[in-house]
């Protein structure tokens, strides 16, 4: 137990890193609105929404199903634009240039006519790197994550948690300042997902990127974040922040101390005020 548990209701924008001390933010979601025309009128969907993440910090994403979190790291990525507040990623506004953001989806994208290795080499020529310094760094990298001798298979004959692998390897890669993980686990059955959590947790704790992940699974957050937020139903807000207090390097085996129990529980509660008390159990 390394910081204090911080929780409550938490409306501003802020900048903390991991272990709440005040870093320069890689993100910063200033009051941000979005609606959507439904019939004759509007629905709101993010209703004045304030975040930050910090250099070097994981930052995860709860809330009830339909708050709005995909619509959230959408708008971050730069896929659409706000219809109030302000979204800056490394300074610069969200969506004025293309690839601020790393961007990795619950089912991996990967282009099924090219190899693994020719994957990960086509996203860093995309990100501006040369031919042989691509084919450099994939390698190196595909060897890094133990995928070194699936680099000449194709996607589709490598399992769903070595796509996502691969999917995570691009992401990291690239030079983007800020990545962001959309569900990335949640397709994966429960032993795959655990396994990909772990790896996720060292791989990530040798070369600190700043990350916002949505996740359903609090278990999931508890276990990767420096800091986890909770947002309400739509229209959706931050409701609660939580500042994850376990040090790193961080195992499994965290799971079964008392602390993570109580704080799975506070947290259960939070999702479960949001959702009406209508949410089902964590799955992993
Ligand atoms: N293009 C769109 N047009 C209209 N409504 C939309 C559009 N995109 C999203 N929505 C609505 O916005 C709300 C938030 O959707 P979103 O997918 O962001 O929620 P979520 O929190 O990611 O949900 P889940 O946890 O189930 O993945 C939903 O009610 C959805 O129907």
């Amino acid at each position: 137990m390394e910081t204090p548990l911080e929780s409550g209701r938490s409306g501003g924008a802020r900048a903390s890193s991991a272990g709440g001390k005040p870093s320069t933010p890689v993100l910063e979601v200033d009051q941000v609105s979005l609606s959507y025309p439904h019939g004759s009128g509007r629905t709101v969907v993010l209703g004045g929404v304030s975040l930050s993440v910090g250099a070097g910090e994981f930052v995860s994403l709860l809330g009830p199903s339909g708050s709005g979190k995909t619509t959230l790291l959408g708008l971050v990525g730069g896929l659409e634009r706000p219809d109030s507040g302000r979204i800056l990623v490394a300074g610069e506004p969200a969506g004025s240039r293309p690839g601020l953001a790393a961007y990795m989806p619950q089912q991996a994208a990967l282009l099924p006519w090219r190899t693994v290795q020719g994957n990960v080499e086509l996203a860093l020529r995309i990100a501006g790197r040369g031919r042989d310094e691509a084919r450099r760094l994939a390698r190196e990298g595909l060897e890094r994550l133990g995928l070194a001798r699936h680099a000449r298979s194709y996607p589709q004959v490598l399992s769903g948690g070595m796509q996502q692998r691969v999917s995570f390897l691009r992401a990291l890669l690239s030079p983007q300042p800020l990545i962001l993980l959309d569900e990335p686990f949640g397709a994966l059955d429960a032993l795959t997902r655990q396994e990909m959590q772990e790896w996720l947790l060292s791989l990530w704790e040798q070369d600190r990127r700043s990350v916002l992940l949505v996740t359903h699974s609090i278990e999931e957050a508890l276990l990767l974040s420096d800091r986890i937020l909770v947002l309400s139903s739509a229209p959706a807000a931050i409701v609660r922040e939580l500042i994850v207090p376990f040090g790193r390097p961080r195992r499994r085996q965290l799971w079964s101390e008392p602390a993570f129990g109580e704080l799975k529980e506070e947290l259960y509660r939070a999702l479960r005020r949001e959702q009406g008390g209508g949410i089902g159990g964590d799955s992993a």
